[in-house]
């Protein structure tokens, strides 16, 4: 078969050649960390100058300071769009509330009762990416998240000119500010506050390589969730596959930018001829071609494996943001997938049901970064708190080994702190210790 697309052959080529092509790390180039860091360092000192200037620049609208805050009242759309997002809402919101991370408490080995307790964070950010499409279903799949976690202050940003369904979206989801600013700016402007966007504590939301790289930079001296970049998707298909959904799937998130990254893994040859000629064939009719074509010419590739098990394991390796599983029996597939973002399972599950209104947040990590990172998750809008409460006997039990590390650490303090908490026989032990080793005694009451 001949073909103008990057096919890897598991029984021709070398297998630890092929998981080296697959295995990859999202690491910005440093061209374009400098033009972050130069973005990040002209709003941190110059403010709102600098947003004006930046989205000039970039976005290239004329806005003043003071049209960067949106207040008016969001113009509903028409009424089938506005059920849409509804049912989107309405999903979402069910999801947020039903993975709360609830307070709990049990007790530990010597009866002292420990625990976690969860708080909503105050002030958030977050990105809704703007540039290439007006992302709406991005506003849905965080803004919900932070409401029903109880954060009062929900503040989102999004390139100029923000789509009017979009500013709809977010009003109606719950954001109480709304700033027309992208890119890297907006999120230097989240972190360091201006005169006139004060800072937040976290900022969520996934975006182009910019503003994936601001994230990485400001990571620290602000929070952020995880750093969701290009979209991307892999395909593993068995002889069952219906051709025509799986070149749908993968043309969905190529026509995203042309950084997205498709993968299709399969066991059967016929699959892969029909992927590819279905790929041709549907490309043809969309309207953001040439967003796909640089897709297909740079970060698509088809990996014609030998049997399932290898698909799903070279798969795992690659850890894609969303894993599409076109098999006979997806759920056993899944089971033997170790790393992903997002499963969809079995032929009726199309990464756009999860994109749009699925429940589960579609941010989700992206470049490999799924080996280790989470989605999107209702926890990361909470910070929080252990607990931990000792009753005179749980102490005592313990104090003994307390002791002990403080002896170890060399941290007399330490141990003292447990000591005069359970008695007298407890620190004259101490005092009689410290004393046989020549260290100056103090005086206890
Ligand atoms: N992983 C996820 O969960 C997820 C979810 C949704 C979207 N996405 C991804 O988000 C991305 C959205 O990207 P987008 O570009 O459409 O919108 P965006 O809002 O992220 O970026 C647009 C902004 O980038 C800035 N910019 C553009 N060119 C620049 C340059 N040369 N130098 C400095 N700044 C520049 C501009 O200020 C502009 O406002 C896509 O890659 C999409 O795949 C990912
Ligand atoms: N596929 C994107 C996440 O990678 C999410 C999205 C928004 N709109 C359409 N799709
Ligand atoms: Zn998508």
């Amino acid at each position: 078969m001949t073909s103008r697309y990057r096919i890897l052959r598991c029984d021709r080529e070398d297998l630890s050649l092929i998981r080296k092509q697959l295995h990859r790390r999202a690491v910005p180039s440093p061209e374009l960390s400098e033009r972050v860091r130069s973005i990040l360092a002209r709003v941190e000192a110059k403010g709102d100058t600098a947003l004006a200037e930046l989205t000039q620049e970039f976005d290239r609208v004329a806005l003043s300071p003071a049209d960067f805050c949106r207040k008016e009242a969001a113009e509903p759309p028409a009424p089938a769009v506005r059920k849409a997002i509804a049912w989107s809402l309405g999903n979402v919101r069910r999801f947020a509330r039903a993975s709360r991370p609830r307070d709990w408490r049990m007790r530990n080995r010597e009866g002292a009762w420990v625990g976690e307790r969860f708080q909503p964070l105050d002030r958030v950010g977050v990105y809704v990416p703007g540039g290439s499409a007006p992302l709406v279903s991005s506003a849905l799949m965080t803004v919900p998240f932070a409401r029903e976690a109880g954060v009062r202050e929900i503040v989102a940003v999004s390139p100029p000119p923000i789509h009017p369904v979009l500013y709809y979206a977010l009003r109606t989801a719950g954001a109480t500010e709304v700033y027309s600013l992208g890119g890297a700016q907006a999120v230097a402007a989240l972190a360091y506050g201006t005169k006139s966007i004060r800072p937040v504590d976290k900022i969520f939301g996934p975006g182009n390589a910019y503003v994936v790289e601001a994230k990485r930079q400001l990571f620290g001296m602000v929070a952020v969730d995880l750093l969701p970049g290009p979209s991307e998707v892999a395909v593993v298909a068995d002889e069952s596959a219906r051709a025509e959904f799986v070149a749908a799937d993968l043309l969905a998130q190529a026509e995203h930018g042309p950084s997205s990254r498709i993968l299709l893994l399969t066991s059967s040859q016929k699959v892969l001829e029909e992927v590819v000629a279905q790929i041709e064939e549907q490309a043809e009719a969309l309207p953001r071609r040439s967003i796909v074509e640089a897709v297909l010419r740079d970060h698509a590739v088809f990996v014609l494996t030998r049997n399932l098990e290898e698909a799903l394991d070279l798969v795992g390796e690659f850890a894609p943001e969303h894993l599409s599983l076109a098999v006979r029996h997806p759920h056993r597939a899944a089971g033997q997938v170790r790393h992903c973002g997002a499963i969809y399972l079995g032929v009726y599950s199309p990464v756009a049901a999860g994109d749009f209104l699925a429940g589960p947040s579609h941010t989700l990590p992206t470049g490999g970064s799924a080996r280790a990172f989470d989605g999107l998750r209702m926890e990361q809008f909470f910070q929080r708190t252990s607990l931990v409460e000792y009753s005179r006997s749980a102490l005592a039990r313990v104090e003994p080994e307390i002791a002990r590390f403080a002896e170890i650490e060399g941290l007399a303090a330490h141990g003292r702190s447990a000591a005069v908490r359970v008695g007298p026989r407890q620190v004259a032990e101490m005092k009689r210790a410290a004393l046989r080793e020549g260290a100056p005694s103090t005086k206890v009451k």
